[in-house]
């Protein structure tokens, strides 16, 4: 049935509903994961170490089938319907894995043979700067420029889909920003790319959408925006010498969620940022003291990733399924 389930004018080119994964063993590694990518969109999905993003994007490439749920991509099974969805599907590993006595030419030649209708390979290397390095052996290539040959690659059959795992791993800040370009430029044309990674300033200055896993669920969704709205913002001061945290005013009066005393330094946490930082300040003009080393900052989506990270590091057991 894999043809009339094939939906190509549907906007979500990747859906993935209540998907699951259990290795040997039992242990449940993705335990009902829903999201979905529009067409033309970058969608990163972040998470602690473990949290399952691999074993999510391995059952989006379709190396494996799901244990429950499903998952679309381009309107099919990539598992069952892997001859549709392959060809139009540009997938960057973790680990490349190529025989490092060839070149960077001949490894590009040899994967652009398996590919149909591919770009020139001069083309693909030249997309990520290694024009230059054509006849290079992939041993001498530094880690980052085997990241831009895997880049390379995936970019050969000129898919409609990439997926990146970790695609600036190893990178410097010239090499990540210059990825960040291409993966813009090529979501500009209208390539629907799904990244992993671990840099939270590369979710948060690249994709239009995100999912945070953690313990193989969606702990937090949205625009970067949506997702750091949700989280409560911070406000640190010192202490006016002589006043001690008893002579502020009632804190939970002023929106404040969280508040610690550190010595002398006050930090606190409030979802009303400019009611709460008003009322301080209101507060400090009428006692006529300075609020030393004030700091009012919004949250950002590393403290989002925190909060979630530093509940997963609550001792739990390892979930099996039934
Ligand atoms: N083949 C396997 N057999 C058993 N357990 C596995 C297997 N592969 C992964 N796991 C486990 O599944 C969980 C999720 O792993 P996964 O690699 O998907 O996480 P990740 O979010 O990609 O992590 P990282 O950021 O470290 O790459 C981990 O607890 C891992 O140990």
């Amino acid at each position: 049935m894999e043809a009339t389930e094939a939906t190509d004018t549907s906007e979500h080119v990747i859906e993935v509903t209540d998907l699951r994964r259990v290795y040997r063993g039992g242990f449940e590694a993705v335990r009902g994961v829903t999201f979905h990518v529009d067409r033309g969109e970058i969608f990163a999905l972040l998470g602690t170490n473990g949290a399952g993003k691999t074993s999510t994007v391995e059952l989006l490439e379709g190396l494996a089938p799901p244990d429950g749920g499903h998952v679309r991509v381009l309107g099919h099974d990539p598992y069952t319907g892997r001859a549709a969805v392959r060809p139009r599907t540009g997938v960057m590993l973790q680990e490349g894995g190529f025989p490092s006595e060839l070149t960077v030419g001949e490894t590009a030649r040899m994967w652009a043979g398996c590919v149909s209708g591919a770009r020139p390979v001069r083309e693909a290397l030249a997309l990520v700067g290694l024009e230059q390095r054509t006849d290079v052996r992939v041993k001498q290539l530094s880690g980052g420029e085997r990241r831009r040959l895997d880049l390379a690659l995936a970019l050969l059959g000129e898919p409609e889909v990439l997926f990146l795992d970790e695609p600036t791993t190893g990178l410097d800040a010239e090499g990540r920003r210059d990825t960040w370009e291409l993966v813009r430029t090529l979501r500009d044309g209208g390539t629907t790319v799904l990244l992993t990674t671990h840099y939270l300033e590369e979710a948060e200055g690249l994709a239009d959408r995100l999912a945070i896993l953690h313990e193989g669920r969606v702990a937090a969704a949205g625009t970067p925006a949506e997702v750091t709205a949700s989280r409560p913002s911070r406000i640190s001061f010192e202490l006016p010498t002589g006043y001690f945290p008893g002579d502020l005013p009632p804190l939970a009066g002023l929106g404040v969620v969280e508040h610690e005393t550190d010595g002398r330094v006050v930090r606190l946490r409030t979802h009303e940022l400019q009611r709460t930082a008003t009322e301080l300040l209101l507060w400090a003009r009428r006692a006529g003291v300075e609020l030393r080393g004030l700091d009012v900052r919004s949250a950002s989506l590393e403290e989002a990733f925190l909060d979630i990270a530093r509940d997963a590091s609550a001792p739990r057991t390892k979930e099996y399924a039934a």
